[in-house]
């Protein structure tokens, strides 16, 4: 184990000293009704309440002792660099499917007016088809006309910092998205692990060349020696058991990947919107993932083999066998009540982020969710989610762990 990293995860729950986040900008302002799904939203938020809402999670962070990293300061320092920032513009509008060459100098001409901040946030909240004057129009892609608005689409969904990478030991997956909308926020992380030197030498199990798709909400780090990873409507088996054996191969100590394989809809689309641990012995569930539920083991066989089996026994005797542990309580969302856990899931009831064992931060209006909690002794930390609960993720969907404690 490697303990003086930049990333360093070894569990769900140990004290968070580290997490990185994205304050939502104006990206949430250039999200239109007509492409709403295209753009994994549900609703129009109000982006003045959504950063109220941010900056409350941040601050209750901060007043844990965790130091709060945002991905702009990051992308900032990364541009420095002349040569990256060139580079890293060139990549960025062609992953925005520009593929023409009046365009393409268009939007470099664009970009090169702002200072690096500006920039990183142009490039988060999209470029509209009136922000660009000049384009020299050589090529049939630059002629024909379209009603789209954008020339650059925004990119919403990155205050769900949890998913475009995941801290996992001492390396990251640098992850293959599911959906295109989201792709491009892989670059980000790509530049920083590429870049940044507090990152750049950061070990990578999984990488974002890679052709199956796998989403950091699906991936929890449960113990040093176990990582469940959710197979999902966004993560496929096949990612997961690339980064089992890169995992097994290296000198971590992870020793089990359990992959759950729960129903693919857009309401569960990741194992962490479901799954989510508390407590050295507690999770929150959603009741309806329980059963029926496969879940298969992934363990490092002879030579290059892995030994992969299903497990037969019920989740919480499957969580106490690999975690060791004499007992597991498992607290439903919506403490029981169907119709409040369907409520409450859909506002990521069972979305905890936990900052110390037994101590999480939620959303304030899972109310029913987080007494069940508190009824078995967690701490809950709340904070105001009218807003960013409308993209469809909470706490811990919005964060990126980059170092916890050890646990004792
Ligand atoms: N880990 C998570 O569950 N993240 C939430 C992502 C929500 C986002 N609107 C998406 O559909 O990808």
């Amino acid at each position: 184990m490697n303990t003086d990293n930049s990333i360093f995860i070894y569990s769900e729950i140990g004290q968070l000293k580290s997490v990185l986040l994205h304050c939502p900008g104006e990206e949430i302002e250039n999200i239109v009704p007509d492409y709403l799904r295209r753009l994994l939203f549900d609703e129009i938020a109000y982006l003045k309440q959504a950063i109220k809402e941010h900056n409350q999670f941040a601050q209750l962070l901060r007043n844990e002792g965790v130091e709060v990293v945002y991905l702009t300061d990051l992308m900032k320092e990364v541009l420095q660099s002349e040569e990256v920032k060139k580079q890293f513009l060139l990549d960025f509008i062609k992953e925005g499917r520009i593929d023409t060459e009046g365009l393409t100098e268009a939007l470099v001409e664009y970009f090169s007016h702002f200072s690096n901040n500006e920039l990183i946030h142009k490039c988060i909240s999209g470029v509209r088809k009136e922000d660009l004057h000049h384009i020299k129009r050589k090529s049939l892609g630059d002629m024909v006309k379209n009603a789209y608005p954008f020339y650059l689409d925004p990119i919403p969904n990155l205050y769900f910092q949890r998913d475009p990478f995941a801290s996992i030991g001492s390396g990251i997956t640098l992850n293959v998205m599911s959906a295109n909308t989201r792709n491009r926020e892989t670059l980000f992380a790509k530049y920083i692990f590429d870049h940044h030197p507090r990152f750049k030498n950061i070990r990578r199990w999984y990488d974002r060349d890679t052709t199956h798709a796998i989403e950091g909400g699906d991936i929890l780090v449960l113990s040093e020696k176990v990582v469940a990873i959710g197979i999902s409507l966004r993560t496929e088996a096949e990612a997961i058991e690339k980064t089992a054996r890169n995992l097994f191969e290296s000198n971590e100590s992870f020793e089990t990947v359990l992959a759950f394989d729960i129903p693919k809809t857009r309401a569960y689309m990741h194992l962490d919107t479901v799954f989510t641990m508390v407590d050295y012995d507690q999770f929150t569930i959603f009741p309806q993932i329980e059963s029926p539920l496969d879940v298969y083991s992934i363990r490092k066989g002879i030579g290059d083999h892995l030994q992969i089996s299903s497990e037969a026994d019920e989740l919480s005797a499957i969580l106490k066998k690999y975690l060791d542990l004499p007992a597991v309580n498992l607290i439903p969302c919506g403490n029981g009540d169907p119709i409040a856990a369907g409520r409450e899931q859909w506002n990521d009831g069972s979305n905890t982020l936990a900052i110390s064992p037994g101590k999480v931060v939620c959303y304030n209006r899972n109310y029913v969710t987080n007494e069940a909690l508190r009824q078995h002794n967690i701490e809950v930390l709340e904070f105001e989610s009218y807003e960013l609960s409308r993209g469809r993720g909470g706490p811990r969907c919005m964060s990126m762990p980059l170092v916890r404690d050890i646990l004792h």
